[in-house]
């Protein structure tokens, strides 16, 4: 398998809202690459409500982390303006709700300076991403949920690495992103299928030492990257 880095994302999901600020900066000192950002604010495409672009706006005083933004709502293209404006890094939009627009999409928010990504649900073929992938103006990274949308906590879904290995094998140098149930217990199945950016929100806030998730589930995707003898 080809060299792709490793990015560990904790999902600030998971963290206390109440100090998103140092909750962010403990994670990145603890050696996170990116700080995952679940945007839910439309009590549409899931039944929750976390954070949207004010909270992203104030965070992004604070920190110079990648704000690595899952867009969890049926009318992506309405974010892209408050979200760049507030200091997104990347926006990954959901393909289900992105059929007759992800081109548009995409040009969007490459020209507001983001990274596109697009995410698909558990019952979502893998075949519908390929377009994005494969276009001339492409998505950048592409994030295979392992669990339903809307919940941290959640038990990881193994078969969901089928997509996954199927993304790698054609597509060597893509950021692959797998989210939900990510953990010890659990990388070792997604790294070997091919992932190369984990988000882990329960597991890494959960512990008693975040650094050492966040070490383990590197090591675990840079050892799946060795070459076999
Ligand atoms: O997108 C998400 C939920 O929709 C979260 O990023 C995800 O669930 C992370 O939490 P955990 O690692 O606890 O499963
Ligand atoms: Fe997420």
């Amino acid at each position: 398998m080809a060299g792709v880095k490793a990015k560990i994302a904790p999902s600030m999901l998971s963290s206390d809202f109440a100090n998103l600020a140092s909750e962010a900066e403990r994670m990145l000192s603890s050696g996170a690459d990116w700080l995952h950002m679940d945007i839910m604010v439309d009590l549409h495409f899931v039944p929750n409500l976390t954070i949207g672009a004010p909270v992203i706006e104030s965070l992004r005083k604070h920190t110079k982390g990648y704000l690595d933004c899952h867009l969890m709502v049926t009318n992506p293209i309405d974010y892209i303006d408050p979200l760049s404006k507030a200091g997104a890094s990347g926006f990954t939009f959901h393909v289900e709700v992105a059929k007759d627009n992800w081109q548009e999409l995409i040009q969007k928010i490459k020209s507001k300076g983001m990274h596109p990504g697009v995410a698909l649900k558990p019952n979502t073929p893998v075949e519908e991403v390929y377009p994005l992938v494969e276009h001339e103006d492409p998505v950048e990274l592409v994030l295979v949920m392992t669990v339903e949308p809307g919940f941290g906590g959640q038990k990881f879904m193994p078969e969901m690495m089928e997509k996954v290995r199927s993304l790698r094998n054609k597509y060597p140098t893509l950021d692959i992103e797998v989210d939900g149930g990510l953990g010890p217990a659990t990388i070792d199945v997604a790294a070997s299928a091919g992932a190369n950016c984990i988000v882990a929100g329960s597991s890494v806030f959960g512990a008693a030492v975040p650094a050492q998730v966040i070490s383990t589930l590197r090591n675990s995707v840079e050892a799946a990257q060795l070459p076999s003898s």
